[in-house]
């Protein structure tokens, strides 16, 4: 069997999905609710889309990815400081920043995402497999800014259900798509910014010119994200062109030495 077609039958996405949905019981049986109540209320959203559009009106908006690790490539970056990371990006023109909290599957953390936000003022996504409510209250109570919804792993139903705890926590939303159909399911949400993947989160392949092909068919209103294999200025630069305002990177960044730097080289 070819390499692509091993990819292709494990099929990741469901399998994540479906790990996702009994973790997310197992905490809430646990939850202190009343706790994360005061938690999220004492955390005032900063603004995740507002900076996005801000920041592409004078340029490429940068969301910049904190990620050790991912099913697709491995081990990404050793020893991943979100404090350091946060700083040094933010300092090199992120606009905001995208953070994992997924654990097994991309060794991330809620610490993480609580570190990010101690250490700098940009808004924060949760990045992470969302699929039951509870998980935006967490969100929210850990100091994230705006969570992801992943149209390929949702049903209709539960994507209005989890865009509307988003807005009564006050959260932005970054709706991905990643084909036709699914920019028609992402329609009816009105998010406030939506991502085209170029990753086929099922088949891990990636094609910038699918995505470009994609933007064509997004609503006018929403601020576009390019997300995934952006490695280059040239990238920027393309995806820009046709009409996306902001980039989501991780991989290119994580695995420079200094993150900071290669985020300025690919903004000049
Ligand atoms: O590391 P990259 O190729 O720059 O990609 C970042 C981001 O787009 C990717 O991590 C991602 C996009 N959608 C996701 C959904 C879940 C987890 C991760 C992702």
């Amino acid at each position: 069997m070819t390499e692509a077609a091993e990819i292709e039958k494990k099929m990741y996405l469901p399998e994540i999905v479906a790990f996702h949905r009994q973790d997310v019981e197992r905490r809430k049986a646990e939850a202190d609710f009343a706790a994360l109540e005061l938690a999220a209320s004492a955390h005032e959203p900063r603004g995740f889309a507002r900076a996005l559009r801000e920041k592409a009106k004078t340029g490429p908006a940068v969301i910049a990815e904190i990620k050790k690790a991912s099913p697709s490539k491995g081990l990404i970056r050793e020893n991943l400081d979100p404090t350091a990371l946060a700083i040094e990006l933010e300092a090199a023109g992120a606009a905001v920043l995208s953070v994992l909290t997924d654990e097994p599957y991309f060794q991330g953390s809620l610490g993480n995402l609580r570190a990010a936000r101690a250490a700098c003022k940009l808004p924060l996504l949760r990045k992470d497999f969302m699929v039951d409510p509870f998980q935006v209250l967490e969100a929210r109570a850990n100091g994230a800014d705006a969570i992801l919804l992943i149209v390929a792993a949702l049903n209709d139903i539960e994507l209005r259900t989890l865009r509307e705890e988003a807005r009564r926590y006050g959260l932005d939303v970054l709706c991905e798509v990643h084909d036709a159909e699914e920019v028609e399911r992402a329609r009816a949400l009105d998010c406030e910014c939506v991502g085209v993947n170029t990753r086929d989160l099922k088949t891990f392949h990636v094609s910038l010119d699918r995505a470009i092909e994609l933007s064509q068919s997004l609503p006018a209103d929403v601020i576009r994200v390019a997300e995934s294999g952006i490695t280059g200025r040239e990238d920027v630069q393309r995806m820009r062109a046709a009409g996306f305002g902001a980039f989501l990177i991780g991989e290119s960044l994580m695995r420079a030495e200094r993150p900071g730097e290669a985020l300025k080289a690919l903004l000049s």
